[in-house]
């Protein structure tokens, strides 16, 4: 059950790239401590979102074993992260009306905070922002955010019509919230973009199971 008093929030996790770096196939499949990330990243949200889906392109049945709805970008062409949050907002206006705000994390990131959706959604209430995003120590992270569903035109047309690629700059058009949580001893957003980042990964495991 999603925390008392947070507005009801889909989650959707982001694994619509090619992982390049990777050396391609589906980064949320890679597995860490014996289990995979995508796993792990629905352990983590699905206690404080009401719903999640998966953003992937491609044959949707490599993720049956999960149980979540699947849903493509309508995008083509692999434009960034905003055509999977985009997908997402169009998702919940069209089959849960009810929901005004969108979580996105990345399907990559394995040690996501137990608070994440309860503080983005503080900050964002606290400095009546219209979105709000994760940051640690110095660093952003604004694929990790709160959005409102009701900016779906205006997003698809920063992403079809202007061709805007970079969320931080789709961002800068609102008042925006960053809550920023420690990255010492474990950075909650570490996410495995390498092949070495999975044994990065294999150590942080052990951390994070015992936090
Ligand atoms: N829906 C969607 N998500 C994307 C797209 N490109 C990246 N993402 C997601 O955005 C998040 C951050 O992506 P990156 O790590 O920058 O890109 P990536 O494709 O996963 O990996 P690289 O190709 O190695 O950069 C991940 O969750 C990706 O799945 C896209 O074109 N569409």
């Amino acid at each position: 059950m999603p925390t008392t008093g947070v507005p009801s929030t889909l989650g959707v996790l982001l694994a619509g790239g090619l992982a390049r770096r990777m050396g391609g196939g589906d980064k949320p499949m890679r597995t860490i401590g014996g289990r995979t990330i995508l796993e792990r990243v629905i352990a983590r949200l699905s206690p404080q979102c009401s719903g999640l889906i998966l953003n992937a392109n491609g044959d949707p049945a490599r993720f049956a074993e999960f149980g979540l709805q699947v849903v493509a970008d309508d995008v083509p062409g692999f434009p960034g992260p905003l055509a999977g949050i985009l997908a997402a907002l169009d998702w919940a206006a069209a089959n849960r009306p009810e929901i005004e705000w969108v979580l996105s994390a990345a399907g990559d990131c394995p040690f996501l905070p137990r608070d994440l959706v309860a503080r983005l959604h503080d900050a964002r209430a606290r400095e009546n922002a219209q979105l709000a995003v994760a940051a640690s120590g110095q660093q952003s992270h604004p694929v990790i955010g709160l959005w409102r569903v009701a900016l779906r035109n205006e997003l698809r047309h920063a992403l079809v019509v202007e061709d805007l690629r970079k969320i931080d700059r789709w961002t800068a058009r609102y008042p925006l919230a960053t809550v920023t949580w420690p990255a010492e001893p474990l950075d909650p957003f570490f996410n495995a973009n390498t092949v070495e980042d999975i044994s990065e990964a294999e150590r942080l495991a052990a951390l994070d199971e015992a936090s």
